[in-house]
């Protein structure tokens, strides 16, 4: 399978059919048995993690601001982490969690807690970004921010991988990728575009 740049690829399939085994694998969270796996760039997971033990004394603007632990395009000094904590903020708006961030991750309801999540992952700046079911436990109208933030993100380049069943996310999508049974299928394309929206081979 391939996930080019500048597109959301959908990625689909029944319950245990793998879809979260292979993202962690793609994002280099689990190493592959078998077979290769090339990323061209940077890697952002946005994981599903619906539930928070009480005692995780993180507020929303740690959790987010754990998006750019590690990241060694910041160096250090006053002014990356100037930068850091304006790629934070930014993020924190984009979900619209703006007035959130001294909040306790483990008090947030469980779509906060997704929205939060993503915005960890847009924080990491990275070029590649892949989410396990983004959509689970959101509100239509947080459903559809997030779909036009990930569209946005493609429209810069970026190569958005998204685990989803949602219907409207896989019409979204620019291509559909279907896993049943550790086999991945091309499911469809829609984009009746000319192509992806960034120039750029795929990886
Ligand atoms: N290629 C594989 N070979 C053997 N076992 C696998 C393989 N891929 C996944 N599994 C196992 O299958 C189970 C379900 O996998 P996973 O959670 O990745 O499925 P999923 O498609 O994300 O399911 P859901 O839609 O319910 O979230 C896990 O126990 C996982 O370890």
């Amino acid at each position: 399978m391939e996930v080019p740049w500048g597109t959301v690829t959908a990625l689909t399939g029944p319950n245990g059919a793998g879809k979260s085994t292979l993202v962690e694998l793609l994002a280099g969270v689990r190493r592959p048995a078998g077979g290769v796996i090339e990323r061209d760039a940077d890697v952002a997971l946005v994981v599903q993690r619906p539930a928070a033990p009480e005692t995780l004394s993180l507020t929303v603007q740690d959790v987010v601001a754990m998006g750019t632990w590690g990241d060694r395009k910041y160096g250090r000094g006053a002014r990356s982490s100037r930068e850091r904590a304006r790629n934070v903020s930014r993020a924190i708006a984009r979900v619209e969690m703006g007035g959130l961030e001294r909040r306790p991750f483990s008090a947030l309801s469980g779509g906060q807690r997704q929205r939060a999540l993503l915005a960890q992952g847009l924080a990491r700046s990275a070029r590649i970004l892949i989410l396990d079911e983004p959509a689970a436990g959101l509100d239509h109208e947080s459903q559809t921010r997030a779909r036009r933030i990930l569209a946005e993100e493609a429209d810069r380049g970026i190569a958005v991988l998204c685990v989803t069943h949602d219907r409207a996310d896989i019409a979204a999508a620019d291509h559909v990728l279907r896993l049943d049974r550790g086999v991945v299928l091309p499911e469809s394309t829609h984009r009746a575009g000319p192509g992806p929206r960034a120039p750029g081979s795929g990886h």
